[in-house]
């Protein structure tokens, strides 16, 4: 029965027959999926759809008729702003001092958190906080990226894809973990393009209790909408952080990742869609206005 179930996906999905938002889910499992049903090998293709259950749930909820997407919430730092090479940058000058290295599976714990939090995961998981507490590492690390917070550039696709939505009338927010000086920094050549935001929600905002993962900021961010809250369901996240991500669906809501590569591929599992960059979104996958510049 699976697999029967299976092939029918993959049918469907090889003739785009199917609603595009499955088979642009999961390209790459479905290609591994056509090979395991070309050797009938039901027990592996068992043990991927475990591993795999968001994506086929996903599919499943297409099929049955989801609530239509009907506003856009974004991520800011690593995910509209090509910030997070600051915080690594600075990060690396600082443990390099006590002979450590930064790498990635650090990272990954502290991006997208308040800065505070952030702090205390660095201290601790580096085992420097007996030289080095969280708020003195705060204040050294500030020094450092004032100077290059006003030199943020925006990611590939970012601009286009908030001046699409906002042209075609779907309200757009911002959530970050950023407190309001940080925010305004890392803005300051893109004011214009941060205007288009119906709200911003930043990570210092009384509403805030908690960073991300906790889902404080993202329904905070819900309920700005005009006439919010919006229903969870009808809300489409983008994010770059594993902690963003959780937040997301941790307040119920869809979630694009658009990961930078060398964040473990095991942060993936938990987003509804991933995608190499922001220039690779169609907005049609979600019911969303698509593009009429294809080149852009
Ligand atoms: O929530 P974002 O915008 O990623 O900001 C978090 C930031 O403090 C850096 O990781
Ligand atoms: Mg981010």
């Amino acid at each position: 029965m699976a697999n029967a179930v299976l092939k029918a996906l993959v049918l469907a999905s090889t003739q785009r027959s199917f609603h595009r938002r499955i088979f642009h889910l999961s390209t790459n499992k479905l290609k591994s999926l056509r090979s395991d049903i070309s050797t009938s090998n039901l027990q592996t293709y068992k043990r991927k759809q475990r591993t795999q259950k968001s994506h086929f749930s996903m599919a499943a909820v297409s099929v049955s008729g989801k609530k239509p997407i009907t506003q856009v919430i974004f991520d800011m730092d690593g995910l509209l702003l090509d910030t997070e090479k600051f915080y690594t940058q600075v990060q690396e000058i600082i443990l390099a001092r006590y002979n450590k290295t930064f790498d990635w599976s650090l990272k990954a714990k502290m991006m997208g958190m308040k800065a505070i939090e952030a702090a205390r995961v660095f201290v601790n998981e580096t085992g420097i906080s007996e030289s080095l507490s969280a708020e003195e590492f705060l204040v050294e690390r500030e020094e450092m990226l004032r100077d290059l917070f006003p030199t943020s550039d925006l990611m590939p696709g970012a601009s286009r894809l908030i001046r699409h939505l906002h042209a075609k009338g779907i309200p757009v927010g911002l959530a970050t973990g950023s407190h309001r000086r940080h925010f305004e920094l890392k803005t300051q050549g893109h004011r214009e393009l941060f205007s288009l935001m119906h709200h911003v929600v930043l990570g210092d905002d009384p509403e805030v209790k908690q960073g991300k993962p906790s889902p404080d900021i993202f329904l905070a961010a819900a309920k700005r909408f005009e006439g919010g809250p919006v229903d969870s369901q009808q809300i489409l996240v983008f994010e770059d952080a594993p902690s963003g991500v959780l937040a997301a669906k941790n307040a119920g809501m869809s979630v694009v990742m658009v990961p930078d590569p060398r964040l473990d591929s095991s942060y993936h599992a938990t987003a509804d869609q991933i995608l190499g960059s922001l220039l690779d979104f169609n907005p049609s996958d979600w019911g969303l206005p698509p593009f009429e510049d294809v080149e852009n």
